[in-house]
């Protein structure tokens, strides 16, 4: 019997109709057939990319990018959404600075420079630190994977102005209108700010397009270090066949720059929450998800990996329920088999 028939078997066969319980059956599915196991037990590790992004320059983000600093240091002390969502659940988590603009360091000290440069101005980062940060993310995941014994890795960020760099590399990416992907980020609604920030998106992608012959190009142009940290992270993680949650709208893009490198990223993404952000939907699509598809619909816009953790919770729960459910088969009825395929096993 093919593995995956295993475990088609064994969430079909559990106390309950068939599908029934949606797209978290489907998530433990890909879980399963990540791991080839069905005995297992998640270990996870949630990992946060803190940097800060030369773009804010140009008044394109509500909140001044000390904030970046502040709140990492407030997950490093466990007084942040995000910490207290992991130890609230007992998710192990690192906060890796990356590229923060202060004296200061928060976390795990990776920073490759104070924060990016103005992509308005020029390039984003220069290739040395591109190779620098995609090396801590590589790094970081494969070391959370064969050191610390995780098997499922989640991914979130902190970064003042990283909904601007996101929507940049998305609209570099796919020629999608800034006016259909950008948002207001953690700003109230205000309109000058989207418009300012399409401004800027325009104008930014239009002086470095010829730059982009790869996707790396477009990353290091107008992208940020945590971006950067996540792709690799993401790359890393299919490379060691290890399942990965992704959160809001920079996770996306992230996850949609990781599958254009490498095609087999799809086996290993798992959604886990659609974010306030409008460009959110089309950067799943890069990855052939459907916004439909993405289990957390609770019009979120924090990011750290937040609705990650929450998918986290979700799988941990999944993955107890099946291995300790009746059987269908316990019933002993002759048949309800509706189709082909979907029968008592
Ligand atoms: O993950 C998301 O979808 C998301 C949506 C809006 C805002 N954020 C968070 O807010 C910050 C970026 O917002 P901004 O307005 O400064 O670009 C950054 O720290 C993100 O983690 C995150
Ligand atoms: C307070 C605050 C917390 C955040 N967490 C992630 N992005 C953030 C942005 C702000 C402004």
């Amino acid at each position: 019997m093919e593995f995956q028939e295993t475990v088609e078997n064994l969430i079909n066969g559990a106390a309950k109709p068939v599908d029934s319980l949606g797209l978290l059956e489907r998530y433990l599915k890909k879980l399963m057939i990540a791991w080839e196991d069905i005995d297992c037990e998640i270990k996870p590790y949630h990992l946060i990319f803190a940097a800060d992004n030369g773009i804010v320059e140009e008044g394109v983000a509500a909140y001044p990018p000390i904030i970046t600093y502040l709140q990492a240091q407030n997950m490093v002390d466990g007084k942040a959404t995000i910490s207290c969502f992991c130890n609230y659940h007992q998710v192990p988590y690192s906060v890796i600075d990356i590229g923060i603009n202060n004296e200061n360091i928060a976390g795990i000290n990776r920073r490759v420079a104070f924060g990016t440069k103005n992509f308005l101005k020029e390039e984003a980062m220069t290739s040395a630190q591109f190779s620098e940060a995609w090396s801590v993310g590589n790094d970081i995941v494969k070391n959370t994977i064969t050191s610390l014994g995780a098997n499922l890795i989640s991914f979130g960020e902190m970064g003042i102005g990283n909904t601007t760099t996101s929507s940049a590399v998305l609209h570099a990416m796919t020629g999608i209108l800034p006016e259909f992907v950008v948002g207001y980020g953690a700003s109230a609604n205000n309109a000058e700010l989207i418009k300012r920030k399409c401004s800027v998106i325009s104008r930014g992608v239009e002086r470095h397009r010829n730059s982009f012959t790869r996707i790396g190009d477009i990353l290091r142009c107008v992208g940020g270090f945590d971006i950067v940290a996540m792709t690799a992270g993401m790359v890393a993680c299919t490379e060691m066949k290890t399942p990965f949650v992704f959160d809001g709208f920079i996770g996306a893009v992230a996850f949609a720059c990781a599958a254009r490198i490498n095609k087999q990223v799809e086996r290993y993404a798992i959604p886990s929450h659609l974010s306030k952000e409008p460009g959110m939907k089309y950067a799943l699509l890069l990855g052939n998800i459907l916004a439909d598809d993405v289990p957390i619909q609770a019009k979120m816009g924090l990011g750290e990996g937040t609705g990650a953790i929450l998918m986290v919770v979700l799988l941990k729960t999944m993955l107890f329920t099946i291995q300790h459910m009746a059987r269908l088969s316990d019933f002993a009825i002759d048949t309800i088999i509706d189709s082909p395929g979907r029968g008592i096993i």
